[in-house]
């Protein structure tokens, strides 16, 4: 687990948050307990699957909702003052955007309500949205229509940006130009906290992944280290004669997270299959050995699973 020491100047912190809803079969508690700092500057993917909770974490960063207990503070002080401030700005994952409009005229529209705004042009420009600024938003696909809200995130030049699911319902193409068009975005400091259902995307963009499941923090850590854990392979192989402590040396190997025997073959599941596969050879006298990789999801599964 990774633990930011926490100073005034943090982007967000969140402590010992829960959040409780009444629902006609009683109480349901979307957040159950999460304590989170989030550094100036970083990258964080919010990593779970349907449910876990993240849309009402981020919502309670936003101010949209109160915790039910614990506090939350944004860039030191009270959520709802710091997006007032212009200190944060969201894209969310629908809603906010007139139909008639042009993609210029939405963003001019949204700049005219700040006191002071980054440049429409400039917005247009770093959103990638400049060639289809007199397009009718009605006419934009669902990814237009996203980097447009991410052009409107970025007028008032927020210091923190959370993004809700912002690639819900892309294409593979249509997404991978959003966060390329984030990624050049975030390489000016911004601290950015997104949401997401996919490890690629978490991979492939953040510096720390925080694994939710049923409203709890199951894995946090920088994203190289959550990737060897997720990615783990799996080392099979034949033992001539398992010994009874087999399962138990494997299990003190570094990395190894699971082991199971079938017969004589041993499947041993580990960050670092290399290692394993060695150790099977030269300390088990193994033979017949096989490596495969487990899928993602598999992998999500059994960290929320060995985490929870
Ligand atoms: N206003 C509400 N009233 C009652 N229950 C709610 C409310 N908002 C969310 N929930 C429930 O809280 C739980 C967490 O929901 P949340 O939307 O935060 O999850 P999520 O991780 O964002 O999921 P998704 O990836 O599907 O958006 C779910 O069981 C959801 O049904």
């Amino acid at each position: 687990m990774t633990t930011t020491t926490r100073t005034a100047t943090d982007a967000v912190d969140v402590i010992g948050v829960a959040k409780q809803f009444h629902t006609k079969d009683g109480p349901l508690r979307a957040v159950d307990g999460v304590d989170l700092t989030i550094g100036r500057g970083e990258i964080l993917a919010l990593l779970g699957p349907n449910g876990a909770g993240k849309t009402t974490l981020l919502d309670m960063v936003l101010g949209l909702t109160t915790p039910t207990s614990g506090t939350i503070s944004v860039l030191g002080t009270e959520p709802r003052r710091a997006v007032r401030a212009g200190q944060v700005s969201a894209v969310l994952q629908t809603g906010g955007l007139l139909r008639d409009l042009t993609v210029a005229e939405t963003v001019r529209m949204i700049a005219s309500t700040y006191d002071r705004h980054a440049e429409v042009d400039d917005v247009l420009r770093r959103a990638r949205i400049q060639s289809i600024a007199s397009r009718k938003v009605s006419k934009c696909s669902g990814g237009e229509q996203q980097r447009l809200r991410f052009a409107l995130a970025l007028l008032p030049d927020p210091d923190l940006l959370v993004l809700d699911e912002p690639t819900a319902g892309m294409d593979v193409t249509a997404r991978r130009e959003f966060w390329d068009t984030m990624r050049e975005d975030a390489a000016r400091g911004r601290t950015v906290v997104f949401a997401t259902h996919y490890l690629q995307e978490a991979d492939a963009f953040a510096q720390r992944i925080v694994m939710v499941s049923a409203g709890r923090v199951v894995a946090d850590g920088p994203t190289a280290q959550i990737r060897a854990r997720a990615t783990g392979r799996t080392v099979s192989a034949r033992l001539g004669s398992p010994t009874a402590d087999v399962r138990h040396r494997l299990r003190t190997l570094p990395g190894v997270q699971d082991v199971s025997l079938d017969g004589g073959r041993v499947a041993v599941r580990a960050a670092d299959s290399d290692a394993v596969a060695l150790a099977l050879l030269t300390d088990f006298g193994a033979t017949d050995l096989e490596i495969t990789s487990g899928s993602l999801d598999q992998a999500f599964q059994a960290l929320t699973e060995g985490a929870s």
